[in-house]
């Protein structure tokens, strides 16, 4: 796996599939929320929240339906924090992930079918990496340093990581 220049990632030229990503971060308790994913792909992974934009949903609405379907919570701060694209080998669809900044919320979080959330300490021996994406080594610092940042990845056999570039950027919308 190594990291490359902007532009030495090929991007294919089919139309991005959407998604949300939402990371809830405790500050007074310095710890983040992660959801076990029960079912369908990632699963067994942890993650923040999120999932597919629906046809004629706002990128904002989807972030917020997926961590009210997942972990039963409402955003109250929420802000745009990282556009990640997802390139995977054997599939032509290139994946856009729109990741959002949460540290403040309405609701009891619950886990659903979908979804178990457990807090975690944000000390690097206990967020469980060895059970998360490959690519979220690589932008988890500028999430927690506050930056923002954009970055594309690319995977073989679904899951292992080939190559990536990443910068900090004021402007998502240049990935
Ligand atoms: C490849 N590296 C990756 N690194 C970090 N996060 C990744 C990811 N690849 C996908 N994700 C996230 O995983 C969720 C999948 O969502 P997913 O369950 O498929 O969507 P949705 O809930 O709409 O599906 P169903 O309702 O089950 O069809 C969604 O938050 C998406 O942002």
């Amino acid at each position: 796996m190594s990291r490359v220049r902007e532009g030495e990632i090929e991007i294919p030229s089919a139309k991005h599939k959407e998604f949300t990503l939402v990371m809830i971060r405790d500050y007074a308790e310095d710890k983040i929320l992660l959801g076990e994913k029960l079912r369908g792909f990632g699963s067994g992974y942890f993650n923040g929240f999120g999932g597919k934009i629906e046809p004629g949903e706002t990128i904002e609405a989807a972030a917020q339906r997926e961590l009210k379907e997942e972990a039963n919570i409402e955003a109250t701060d929420m802000t745009a924090r990282g556009c990640l694209r997802f390139i995977f080998d054997d599939n032509p669809t290139p994946w856009l992930v729109h990741v959002f900044h949460a540290s403040a919320y309405t609701g009891d979080i619950a886990a659903s079918d979908e979804m178990r959330p457990v807090w975690y300490k944000l000390n690097p021996s206990e967020v469980p990496f060895e059970r998360m994406w490959a690519d979220d080594p690589h932008w988890w610092p500028y999430l927690l340093a506050e930056k923002k940042f954009v970055g594309t990845f690319l995977f073989t056999n679904t899951t292992e990581l080939v190559k990536f570039w990443i910068r900090e950027t004021d402007d998502l919308s240049t990935i």
